[in-house]
């Protein structure tokens, strides 16, 4: 829970805050002078603070710079009575986040320690580049392929120098991990780092929120403002969506970053501000250049060095490693044990296009966690938009059959008849091309000759009917004739499977071309028991089953 230091030596004032705060799942901390705002930020770790620009035994001013020799970025919001508020101006010109007038409104009290929080996380939370490994850390930026090398690359040799940087890519890929890495391994990491998203907020508010106002620059400027680029001389902003700023803040930027200067909102001094700019889009901007909606001079300015995010869909096998990356994260955050995602689920995944990126994947992963009740994450317990996407014929795409099973479930395949809705491969006289009743691959010889081709096929064709009724095993169950208990015993299967790569100890084939289900239902609640020290309860909800079936079976199989 975020914490917030309040101080204040007006009792009334302090509580107004400490309340509006507390309703909004803070956990606030106060103090009603210097010497305790200093004890507390020694021993407590403080996300941002509210403090009164006058205090007993301190001005605002000796105050931020007490705090800054003991935490750097702590975001600090001033309150003041309307006559200290040069004060208030000056202090932000030295890194206060805001100010804000008293009486307290809390709406805005609010909303400035939100996005005092929402810094704070930008600031403080180091971002680790993991190209090739899960990370523990959910800030890492996670992927191996070339893209994504590149990416580091360009990290690596453009966060450094102090220059204007564009990060490009489709929402959701990545652009503000990126940016808080280019600053935090910066020059200026010790300076502040702003962010202002240039499509959330209205041109002319906008305006004024990074370059500042006058007292009655317009109707509602009823105090002088200090914009972003002011506020932030020194460090680095990051301006998020700059595809959205209109032309007229497009000009007014263009000057700041070839002469790092400009006038606040209705005045006429001229400000000088060093301010390194990041800025961010999801926009086609040269087509937006050819239409005259965004400046060419701000377009080859900022273009001068770019980083290009990879679309999801385009970056291979990475998804695998984010699907790891945030399932751990997931379970840890929500206190579950999903142990694997399922080879049908993974396919899923695989399959579907991600429009919404990484932040969609992120999403879908953390749900299907919350949903999931044993220690995997099944196809069922993904969202019906990902796996009405995936293709329906999931034969050449399944994950290897173990060993030899493989080539003969092939075989198998293409002998038996096309399933309801789908045709074999013909050719013009309407036959089957593929295969023939042969079955090479089999062991002729084999006592269980017939298990060992019904068990290869019956995965496959389980699998194929489970995709086609969307994963509704009753349905599937009806279509292939069965009863739906077996269908238990299919996935059962699926976490022998699993559950063997993962048991150092069972070193016996997964399963072997001559057992039949009954006996591979056995092994897994076997080895499900052995996992879970033999609490039939825990087994069963590893295995995805109720602790009734787990005890009729455990008496039936004679375990
Ligand atoms: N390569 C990655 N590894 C791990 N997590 C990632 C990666 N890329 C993005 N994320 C996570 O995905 C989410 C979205 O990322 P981010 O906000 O940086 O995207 P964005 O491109 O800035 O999106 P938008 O354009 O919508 O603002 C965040 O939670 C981020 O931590």
């Amino acid at each position: 829970m975020p914490r917030i230091l309040v101080v204040d030596d007006e009792p009334a004032d302090l509580n107004l805050v400490r309340l509006a705060l507390e309703k909004q799942a803070y956990e606030v901390v106060t103090a009603q002078c210097d010497k305790e705002a200093m004890r507390l930020l020694r021993q407590r770790r403080i996300d941002v603070a509210v403090l009164d620009v006058m205090l007993p035994d301190g001005d605002g001013l000796s105050v931020l710079k007490k705090i800054r020799e003991i935490d750097e970025h702590l975001p600090v919001i001033f309150v003041t009575s309307g006559g200290e508020s040069s004060t208030a101006i000056r202090a932000m010109k030295l890194g206060a986040l805001d100010y804000l007038l008293k009486p307290i409104n809390v709406a805005e009290l609010r909303r400035v320690v939100a996005r005092a929080l929402e810094i704070r996380r930008l600031t403080d939370v180091p971002v680790e580049i993991n190209s090739d490994r899960i990370s523990s850390d959910i800030h890492s930026i996670i992927g191996r392929c070339a893209a994504m090398q590149e990416v580091y690359k360009s990290i690596g040799i453009v966060a450094a120098q102090d220059v204007t940087v564009l990060i490009r890519g489709e929402s959701g890929t990545g652009k503000e991990l990126v940016a808080r890495a280019l600053y935090q391994f910066s020059e200026r990491v010790q300076g502040p780092f702003l962010a202002v998203n240039c499509a959330a907020i209205p041109e002319t508010l906008l305006e004024s929120e990074l370059f500042g106002h006058e007292k009655g620059a317009f109707t509602g400027a009823d105090r002088k403002r200090i914009g972003k680029f002011e506020q932030c001389s020194g460090g680095t902003l990051f301006l998020d969506e700059i595809g959205d700023m209109s032309p007229v803040l497009q000009s007014k930027l263009i000057r700041v970053l070839q002469e790092k200067q400009f006038e606040r909102v209705g005045g006429n001094e001229t400000i000088r501000s060093d301010v390194r700019v990041i800025a961010a889009t999801h926009r086609h901007l040269e087509k937006m250049v050819s239409d005259g909606e965004f400046r060419a001079d701000l377009y080859y300015r900022l273009n001068g060095f770019s980083i290009h995010l990879p679309p999801l869909r385009d970056r291979g096998s990475d998804l695998d490693l984010l699907v790891e990356h945030f399932r751990c994260h997931a379970c840890g955050d929500l206190n579950k044990e999903v142990r694997m995602v399922s080879p049908d689920a993974m396919r899923a995944l695989r399959e579907y296009d991600w429009p919404g990126n990484v932040r969609e994947l992120q999403n879908v992963i953390r749900q299907a966690v919350l949903k999931t009740s044993g220690p995997v994450l099944l196809a069922d317990f993904l969202p019906n938009s990902v796996v009405d996407a995936t293709s329906p014929n999931p034969v050449e795409n399944d994950p290897p059959l173990p060993d030899n099973v493989q080539d003969s479930a092939d075989q198998a395949m293409a002998a038996a008849p096309p399933p309801a809705g789908k045709s074999a491969d013909t050719n013009p006289n309407g036959v089957a091309e593929r295969g023939d009743c042969s079955l090479p691959g089999f062991n002729f010889d084999s006592p269980h000759l017939y298990d060992d081709v019904i068990g290869a096929v019956e995965r496959r064709l389980v699998n194929e009917v489970l995709e086609r009724t969307g994963g509704d095993k009753t349905e599937a169950a009806r279509r292939l004739g069965i009863n739906p208990a077996l269908l238990r015993s299919r996935a059962a299967l699926d976490l022998l499977d699993l559950a063997a790569l993962h048991d150092p100890d069972e070193s016996a084939p997964l399963i072997g071309p001559g057992m039949t289900m009954a006996e591979i239902e056995m092994e897994a609640i076997r080895r499900a028991l052995k996992e879970t020290n033999g609490c039939r309860k825990a087994a069963a909800r590893r295995l995805g089953i109720s602790t009734r079936t787990m005890q009729r079976r455990v008496k039936e199989l004679g375990l």
